[in-house]
Formats: structure tokens, C-alpha cells, sequence
């Protein structure tokens, strides 16, 4: 089934044609990867599913259309660009204020996911004392909180060592299994081969080739 469908979708930004007859379909429980290269518009891409910008053409997910101004019609959790990470909290913390706005998280399922992503499960160590793989890490672990239904990641593996990504592979293998919907930008051509169930290539804001 479906669960996203892009039909005719276009951004024009400042009389800047962005996104141009964008139009493909994430089946539930897929893995869909989007390639091309800086500035083809695979983030723009992310941004429309999500109702986060204004386009022409439509964006259905789940059966509903999504607005900018409706409520988003399914669970999504979401790693855009870099992470939103309170630095002065710690990693616990940063995931407990998720986990609060969510249901059915509680702090086992906290602590698994920080022990998964190898990160400090105390309470104390300030995210301002993390690497930028960490920090990476944190964003990611923030995306995969409470298994949502549709999980978005923009560029997961940038700044994170082997060992890392092939944790992320793991879980996000394991999140699929369970019924979770991934959307994910990489270009990270190992990464995209062992995760992807569908490869969408982007040139010049347009679906160039689905695999
Ligand atoms: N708010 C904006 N205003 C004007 N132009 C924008 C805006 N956001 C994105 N763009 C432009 O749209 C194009 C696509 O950007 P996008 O961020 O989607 O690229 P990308 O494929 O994700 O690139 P990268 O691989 O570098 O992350 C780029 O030319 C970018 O400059």
C-alpha cells in the first residue's frame, strides 16, 4: 500500500523553479532513498512531504492531503539539515523532552536507543561536550524515538564512522521489520545499497530515474 504519493509536485522559489513534476510513491514499510547531487533539491523534496513548505501538485500520505496548515496526518519522526539539539540538556534529556510529546515511550526504550546509538545514557554529560558524530547521532536517535510511522532522514550518515553506520543500517532495519516507513537523502552510495528498497535519483528539482 501506498503510504506517500507525490503527484506533479513544484517549488518556485523567487521566480526560481525548484522542484519541477515531482512524482513517486513510498509504499508502507519501504525504505525510499533519494540521490543526486548539492542542490538537486532532495531536501526541498523531504520538505514538501512533509508539509513543511508550500508547493503546486499534490502530497498525499495515508489518504490525506497534506497542507501546511493541516495536522500532519500520520506519526513522523524527522532529522532535516543539522539536528535540534539542546546543548545544555543531555542526551537522556534531549530524548525525554521527545519522548513526552509522544506516547508509549518510556525510559527503557530511552536508554536502548542511546545504548544502540553509543552514546552517554547518564543524565549529567552536556550535549555541548559532544563530537559532531554525536551530536549527528542524537539528531538521528531524536528521528527513530517511539518507532513512528514515517521516519525522515536528511543526509543520516554525514560525520559518523563505520561502526555507526552500520548500527544505523541495524536499526533501521529493525524499525522497518515493525512497520516504519523510511524517507532518506544520502550520498553515501554503500549505505543507500544495503538499506534501500527504492532509489529515487534526482537532477535539477526532477525525478530522473526510480530504481
Ligand atoms: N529557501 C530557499 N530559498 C531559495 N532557494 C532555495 C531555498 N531552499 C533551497 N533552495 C535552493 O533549492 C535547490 C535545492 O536545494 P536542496 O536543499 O533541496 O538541495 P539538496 O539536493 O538537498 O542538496 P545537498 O545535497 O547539498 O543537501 C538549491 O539550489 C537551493 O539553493
Amino acid at each position: 500500500m501506498a503510504l506517500i504519493e507525490l503527484d506533479h509536485v513544484g517549488k518556485t522559489i523567487t521566480g526560481k523553479q525548484l522542484l519541477t513534476n515531482v512524482s513517486f510513491v513510498a509504499e508502507e514499510g519501504s525504505v525510499t532513498t533519494l540521490e543526486g547531487i548539492n542542490g538537486s533539491g532532495k531536501t526541498l523534496i523531504l520538505k514538501a512531504i512533509l508539509g513543511l513548505i508550500k508547493t503546486t501538485g499534490t502530497v498525499t500520505v495515508n489518504g490525506s492531503k497534506v497542507t501546511v496548515s493541516g495536522r500532519y496526518p500520520i506519526r513522523a519522526g524527522v532529522l532535516i539539515e543539522t539536528p535540534s539539539v539542546l546543548t545544555e540538556f543531555s542526551a537522556f534529556k534531549n530524548l525525554q523532552l521527545i519522548a513526552d510529546l509522544l506516547e508509549n515511550v518510556d525510559e527503557t526504550a530511552i536508554r536502548q536507543l542511546l545504548t544502540q546509538f553509543e552514546l552517554p545514557v547518564d543524565n549529567r554529560t552536556k550535549v555541548r561536550k559532544f563530537s559532531l558524530g554525536m551530536k549527528q547521532k542524537l539528531g538521528i536517535a531524536q528521528a527513530m524515538l517511539g518507532q513512528c510511522d514515517l521516519i525522515v532522514l536528511d543526509e543520516p550518515t554525514n560525520a559518523l564512522d563505520e561502526t555507526s553506520v552500520q548500527n544505523l543500517i541495524g536499526y533501521i532495519k529493525k524499525l522497518q521489520l515493525v512497520g516504519s516507513t523510511f524517507l532518506i537523502t544520502s550520498h553515501d552510495r554503500d549505505f543507500i545499497e544495503q538499506v534501500a528498497t527504492k532509489r529515487i535519483k534526482v537532477k535539477a528539482g526532477t525525478v530522473d530515474e526510480i530504481v
